[in-house]
């Protein structure tokens, strides 16, 4: 079974496989292997990149799915079919059900049973074998039925399991990187970079990684047709949360929204000079009336201090150092009568550890141009932004050197940043929780939790709203990138019409409901 019916969850399938979907065989298309399907996008809300290259099946599969979808049912609003480069990790975002297999799906097929039957393998033009025989050929079944309780409808979704994977025989290595688009596939953008192992392959991973981190442009020699539909796609699949506005207070009828910003990058706009990331009065006005409308937290990597000094507004609560160290608001409020009580710092006994190691790394990074090291009290950050590429390997040695001497560290990326953490687990979805738990929210069933961020580290807060089944996360974002979150925003600007927007309908709902 995929999904809970009973909660309406809706349902993904992802399909890993390095054949072609229909007709099971390695066409001469290497640079493809991995299909998602995501059933009710946007709604669905998984993210996964569309990876097309060259061969012209993915442009073609996404055609013929686009002109499929008009005849879906309308509470179905459709099917994404996502494809990755042969070689890639899978993405990893399947339902809990399909995690818990632990395995890769091979390749897979579906249909939408419903009054307006339709099987989608079986309308690919060319394809000279039906679903069945591939399954049957190639690896065990299993079935999976969802319905879909809001329109009555049943998808029969039938997925082929294997444990190895049984196309690799034939695989080829993936081609090097070519045409496309702004995605970082995982591989690329290591979540933890790993510190110790082999010396030259690790520092390249962690280069690699750098370089991903902070898509700024079309690689010129894209091609742009498919960048559009790679872009379309993503946004069909996060759209904006402006776009969406209507939709969104609909879902938080009836419920206590919260809200959870993250700062650089969210409510300020990323500048070279860490120091100088001002937030704009604006800004600043914008989120204090929010704060007047919904219970707000500040969720930053930042040092909770500086952070605060940034936005200096007492009456928000502050999540610094990626969520360990929270306080309360410093003022009272009607949503904060009590949390002046709260503090929470659950890496206490790493301080001398995160100083020395803020020590040891300006100190080793000194010789590198550019280079910036930042005490963020509870985690470190080391700034490449303005460190010329060629010099990324050295300052990855660097710090890899330092961090050599500290297992109880990890590292983490951010944006043009390196992150270095106590190996605790706790982040900022964690501390999401953690407010939520204090503001009184615990096992609550009508709240309804914002959070809007930018970076790697988001994602946490991201993945534990989607988890506990509330609210959502937004993505601010102009490029399509591997995300937990529901919605996108492009900049700090929008994010402010959507804080402002959120004001107004409050405010409205208020004097409405006082009319009443
Ligand atoms: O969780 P956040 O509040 O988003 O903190 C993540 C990092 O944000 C800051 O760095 C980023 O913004 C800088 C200023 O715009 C920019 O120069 C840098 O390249 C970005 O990565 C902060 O300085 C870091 O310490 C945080 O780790």
């Amino acid at each position: 079974m995929i999904g809970k019916e009973s909660e309406g969850v809706k349902a993904e399938l992802l399909v890993f496989g390095a054949n072609c979907l229909f007709c099971g065989v390695e066409h001469n298309c290497q640079f493809w292997e991995l299909v998602a399907v995501t059933i009710n996008p946007p709604l669905g809300a998984h993210t996964h990149y569309i990876h097309t290259r060259t061969h012209s099946l993915p442009r073609l599969l996404y055609s013929f799915l686009s002109a499929s979808l008009p005849l879906f049912p309308r509470s179905l609003s459709g099917a994404l079919l996502i494809l990755k480069p042969l070689g890639s990790n899978p993405v990893t975002y399947p339902v809990p059900a399909l995690l818990s297999l632990k395995t890769s799906i091979s390749v897979a097929c579906f249909s939408v049973s419903s009054p307006y039957t339709i099987n989608l393998l079986d309308r690919f033009e060319g394809c000279p074998f039906s679903s069945s025989e591939i399954l049957k050929e190639k690896m065990t079944q299993q079935n999976v039925v969802v319905s879909d309780p809001k329109s009555g409808i049943n998808m029969a979704i039938t997925v082929a399991v294997s444990n190895s994977s049984i196309f690799t025989t034939s695989v080829q290595k993936p081609p090097a990187a070519q045409g496309g688009y702004i995605s970082i596939s995982r591989k690329k953008f290591l979540k933890n970079l790993e510190i110790n192992g082999l010396g030259g392959a690790r520092i390249n991973a962690w280069v690699d990684s750098m370089r991903a981190s902070s898509p700024t442009h079309v690689k010129s020699n894209s091609t742009p047709s498919l960048a559009d539909d790679h872009h379309s796609s993503w946004i069909v699949r996060h759209p904006s949360a402006l776009d969406m506005f209507e939709e969104i207070i609909d879902a938080s009828k009836g419920k206590q929204i919260v809200m959870f910003l993250d700062y650089d990058g969210t409510l300020s706009p990323i500048v070279e000079d860490p120091d100088r990331a001002f937030m704009s009065d604006a800004m600043r006005k914008t989120v204090r009336k929010l704060a007047r409308c919904f219970p707000t937290a500040i969720v930053s990597g930042r040092c909770r201090d500086k952070v605060y000094n940034f936005v200096r507004l007492a009456e928000l609560y502050y999540a610094g150092s990626h969520g360990m160290d929270i306080k309360g608001p410093t003022t009272s409020s009607k949503y904060n009568q009590d949390s002046e009580a709260i503090l929470f710092q659950p890496a206490t006994e790493f301080l001398p550890m995160i100083d020395e190691v803020y020590q040891q790394l300006v100190e080793k990074t000194k010789s590198t141009p550019g280079a910036i090291v930042e005490n963020n009290r509870f985690c470190v950050s080391v700034h490449f932004r303005c460190v010329d590429e060629k010099k990324w390997s050295e300052l990855a040695h660097q710090v890899r050197s330092v961090l050599k001497g500290y297992p109880k560290l990890r590292l983490n990326q951010g944006r043009k940043v390196l992150e270095i953490r106590p190996i605790i687990k706790w982040d900022k979805g964690n501390a999401l929780e953690f407010l939520l738990d204090s503001l009184g929210f615990a096992n609550c069933t009508d709240v309804f939790p914002v959070y809007i961020g930018d970076d790697r580290t988001d994602e946490d807060a991201f993945k534990k709203l989607r988890d506990r089944g509330q609210g959502f996360g937004i993505l601010v974002s102009k490029f399509p990138k591997d995300t937990c979150a529901s919605y996108t925003l492009q900049e700090p600007d929008e994010v402010m019409d959507f804080l402002q927007r959120l004001v107004d309908w409050k405010r409205l709902s208020l004097r409405a409901h006082s009319r009443v």
